[in-house]
């Protein structure tokens, strides 16, 4: 994943590292300028004779401040790039991830594994790596190659610190990385105490359990806070154990200097310029493991984000027959289902005749929305064969499929969006239009009391908007439509009598020679349906029209005569 992002910003990532280098070339390289300057200074050379290396200096310096400025800008599109990118990936994953895999995952925990791995992919890429070959690589580098140019053996004692170094932050990068995920652990558990909190205010709040709720958060807090200033110490205790021994290496050159400039096998001059370079060849190793540390926490982080882009895909959204016109014929033979090892639906035949209406009832847990799902394409049968038009639904092309039929979830079919886009997404239809469609489901007056009219945002899930509000502009979606197929989860479960018996004559009137397939509670309108498929435990009870389920089914029996009080 993170190397389909990295060859997507290829271009701007060579550009990147390529001033990274030409920087700290041009930085190296003032250095050795500033040396000539102030040993011919030494020597008593006239201000004239060395103005071309004054001048050389300047150039030089003024050509990284400016090559400094210019980086800002990649070094930007980079850092912001690489979490978008990844955020991007994310949802074009959504788009196609297998359903039942999405529903698993829970949207609050896959909120949270986008977002912490997008920044840990992030870190990863532009904070480890690139800021590495960027600017440490390049620093180091050139630095010894300067080095090595002067003394050869002072630029032996530097690598040999390297070494000591190494093995001392190895010491406590262990202590930091331990303490480090701890803190990790306790931020994930508190984010989601958050997130919980953030999206169940009805449930917490009616149930008095935000008191219980912030007194966890404040302990995870603590923690969290503890472990931290515990963590800074240790960091803090590094760059002081550093900055000693840089002092000791400086101490070393020091004398090792005085000694050959007093004899006049060295300059002054290079022994300034060896302290510069000194400075700067230990700076990035301070930073480095500062990274190194932040890049393993990052990598735990990340994998939970690979896990995600790794979840199964819907193998037949995008591949299979495509549909280029429906009758709408559905033919369920011996069809089996169950989440993991629970069957829900077991060996399940029926069928639905083009452009008929058919019920399905059933005690709630019968498996009535499992085989709607089925019939979306949503989930996936474990055997038996499940046609559509005479094909196997397993074959056909879903994303061709979805073209015609409309699908009211049970769940929530409104979206966060205003009414306009709940009715035609993007499509741009008149006004007059829509006012007519919304008339047909009650909504018009409703509508144009509204500030905004039909650019009225509904809000997260349209929760704005009443329960029945919402399933009867998700109505009318569904008739501005004009689908071949529809197929409405409990469509009518939040409305009154009332407007209940009349939303469904509309129903039956806009959806009349159409194939309309709705889950029903409530029994009101069951007369009207061609066909009722009666569901009792994940098997078929009965089927038939109302009379004949009436007379011979007394699982359908007891349904209506228990919707009516009467218990037989
Ligand atoms: N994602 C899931 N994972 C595991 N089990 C599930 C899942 N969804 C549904 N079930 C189980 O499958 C069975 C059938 O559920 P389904 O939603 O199809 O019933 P239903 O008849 O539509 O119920 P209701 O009328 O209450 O909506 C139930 O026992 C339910 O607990």
């Amino acid at each position: 994943m993170l190397r389909k992002c990295l060859v997507h910003l290829k271009g701007w990532i060579v550009l990147y590292i390529s001033l990274g280098f030409a920087i700290q070339f041009l930085s190296s390289l003032g250095i050795v300028v500033f040396q000539e300057i102030l040993d011919r200074a030494v020597e008593g050379t006239s201000l004239g004779e060395i103005s071309g290396f004054i001048v050389s200096y300047g150039v030089l310096l003024g050509l990284v401040v400016v090559l400094n400025y210019v980086d800002e800008y990649p070094s930007a599109h980079l850092s912001n790039s690489i979490t978008e990118r990844l955020k991007i990936l994310a949802l074009s994953k959504i788009s196609k991830i297998d359903y039942l895999a999405y529903q698993e995952m829970g949207t609050g925990q896959m909120i949270k594994v986008i977002e912490n791995g997008a920044a840990a992919g992030n870190s990863i890429i532009y904070s480890f790596f690139l800021k590495t070959l960027h600017e440490l690589l390049p620093t180091i580098i050139f630095s010894l190659i300067f080095i090595s140019f002067y003394d050869m053996r002072i630029m032996l004692v530097i690598a040999a610190g390297y070494v000591v170094i190494f093995l001392i932050t190895n010491v406590l990068l262990k202590v930091l990385y331990r303490i480090k995920s701890t803190i990790l652990q306790e931020q994930e558990a508190m984010s989601r105490y958050s997130i919980r909190g953030f999206m169940e205010l009805v449930v917490f709040r009616t149930n008095r359990k935000y008191e219980q709720e912030i007194r966890k958060i404040s302990d995870t807090a603590r923690n969290i806070i503890h472990k931290s200033a515990q963590l800074q110490m240790i960091h803090e205790s590094f760059f002081a154990i550093f900055e000693l021994f840089i002092t000791v290496i400086k101490v070393i050159v020091l004398i090792y200097g005085v000694r050959n400039v007093v004899s006049g096998q060295a300059s002054l001059g290079v022994m300034v310029a060896l302290f510069m370079f000194i400075d700067k060849i230990y700076t990035p190793i301070a930073i480095f493991n500062v990274l190194f540390v932040n890049y393993r926490l990052n990598k735990v982080t990340y994998q939970r984000f690979e896990q995600f882009i790794n979840a199964p895909e819907d193998r037949n959204l995008e591949a299979g027959t495509a549909i280029t016109e429906l009758r709408g014929a559905f033919e369920f033979r011996d069809v089996s289902f169950g989440y993991g090892e629970v069957p829900v639906l077991r060996q399940l035949s029926f069928s639905i005749a083009p452009g008929t209406s058919v019920a399905l009832v059933g005690l709630s847990g019968s498996g009535k929305s499992t085989i709607i799902k089925l019939m979306a394409g949503l989930l996936k049968k474990s055997g038996g064969q499940l046609l559509l038009d005479g094909m196997e639904l397993d074959q056909v092309c879903l994303n061709s499929y979805y073209e015609h039929i409309s699908y009211l979830s049970q769940d929530s079919p409104i979206f966060d969006d205003s009414i306009r886009g709940n009715m035609v997404f993007e499509q741009s239809l008149p006004d007059e239009e829509l006012y007519a469609v919304l008339d047909k489901v009650h909504l018009k007056e409703k509508v144009l009391q509204l500030p905004e009219k039909l650019d009225t945002l509904v809000g997260e899930k349209g929760l704005k908007l009443s329960g029945g509000e919402r399933q009867r502009l998700a109505f009318a979606r569904a008739i501005l439509q004009k689908r071949n197929v529809v197929i409405l989860d409990e469509p009518v479960s939040a409305l009154d009598n009332i407007t209940e018996k009349s939303i469904m004559e509309t129903v039956f009137r806009e959806f009349q020679h159409k194939t309309v397939i709705i889950i029903a509670h409530r029994l009101n309108f069951i007369k009207e349906v061609d066909k009722i498929l009666v569901m009792e435990n994940g098997c078929l009870a009965g089927e038939g029209d109302f009379e004949s389920l009436m007379e011979q089914c007394a699982p359908f029996r007891a349904l209506w005569n228990n919707g009516r009080g009467i218990v037989e």
